[in-house]
């Protein structure tokens, strides 16, 4: 038997909707505002990505590319000019960022009102005090995504395998939030398929390719592929591999495809994150 597919667009589809009806009702114009640094590939693409979809849904978006030699005090400058600037409702820097810049430092001096990544300890610390504010998107559309297909939530056993702060934490306040109880495993987890193989929901966020294999599943398992790994093929080119293998999809009952899977959700999200701000809502 072959896995359900969990098709990312169509749950993105409607949680455009939702964008849409908002900016209908919306008073002020909203915008979204994004800083890269440098020219790393899958940033360019994933920036590329976001600035189309809101220039879709008539936001205004704009995009400010800095050199990758950029110090942190100019980018501290911008981020600062852009937090008074009040025709800016949202505001990312995209990560990763040059080591020589210090991330929380750079987290911190985004304005939490207009911070759409949810990454301001201010909003990390609502999201577990269960307060609401604006959340980091990936997170969101997974969640966004299980209701889309009818995936129930509360009273599940989920296990996250990953704890960055902008996926595996963030997700497990929010299963937690629902009614699901969580397990966080990570890269130094002991007998991580001793782990896996018990999860109803496994959720998969580690940016290693192909980590998951068909023996870690558990048999008829929800399986959500955070992964987003370019890993060059035997013809040279670039493709996209998940951090799930492919056999993982005789054995769970459902299964997100990499690409067109989370991916779609967390740029939708996004573009929700972004009329929330504008609305001067904390969600
Ligand atoms: N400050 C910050 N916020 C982020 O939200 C953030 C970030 N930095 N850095 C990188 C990660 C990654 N990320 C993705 C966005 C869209 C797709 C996406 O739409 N993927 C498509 C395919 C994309 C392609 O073809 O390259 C898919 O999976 O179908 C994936 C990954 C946001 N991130």
């Amino acid at each position: 038997m072959s896995a359900r597919l969990l098709h990312g667009p169509p749950a993105a589809d409607s949680l455009l909707a939702q964008v849409r009806q908002r900016l209908q009702r919306l008073s002020r114009p909203a915008s979204l505002h994004v800083i890269r640094l440098g020219d790393d590939p899958a940033s360019v693409s994933y920036v590329r990505l976001k600035d189309r979809q809101a220039r879709a849904l008539g936001l205004h978006s704009e995009v400010h590319v800095l050199p990758e030699t950029t110090s942190q005090q100019e980018l501290l400058q911008l981020v600062e000019r852009l937090n008074l600037d009040p025709q800016v409702s949202g505001l990312l820097v995209q990560l990763p960022l040059p080591p020589h810049i210090q991330v929380s430092t750079v987290q911190r001096a985004i304005d939490p009102a207009k911070d759409v990544d949810g990454l301001h300890p201010h909003n990390v610390g609502r999201l577990w005090s269960g307060d609401p504010g604006l959340t980091p998107c990936t997170p969101a559309g997974i969640l966004h995504l299980m209701d889309h297909y009818g995936l129930p939530v509360a009273g599940q056993r989920a296990v996250i395998v990953g704890r960055s702060t902008i996926v595996g934490r963030p997700l497990a306040a929010m299963l937690l939030a629902r009614d699901a109880t969580v397990t966080l495993a990570h890269s130094r987890t002991p007998d991580l398929h001793e782990v896996t193989s018990q999860a109803p929901l496994l959720i998969v966020a580690t940016g290693v390719p192909g980590l998951i294999t068909a023996g870690m599943v558990q048999p008829g398992a929800t399986v959500i592929d955070v992964g987003v790994n370019r890993v060059p093929s035997t013809d040279g080119k670039v493709h996209l591999q998940g951090d799930v293998h492919p056999d993982v999809r005789e054995v769970a009952g459902a299964l997100t495809p990499v690409p067109g899977g989370v991916g779609p959700l967390t740029v939708a999200q996004l573009m929700l994150n972004t009329v929330l701000a504008a609305e001067g809502l904390q969600a």
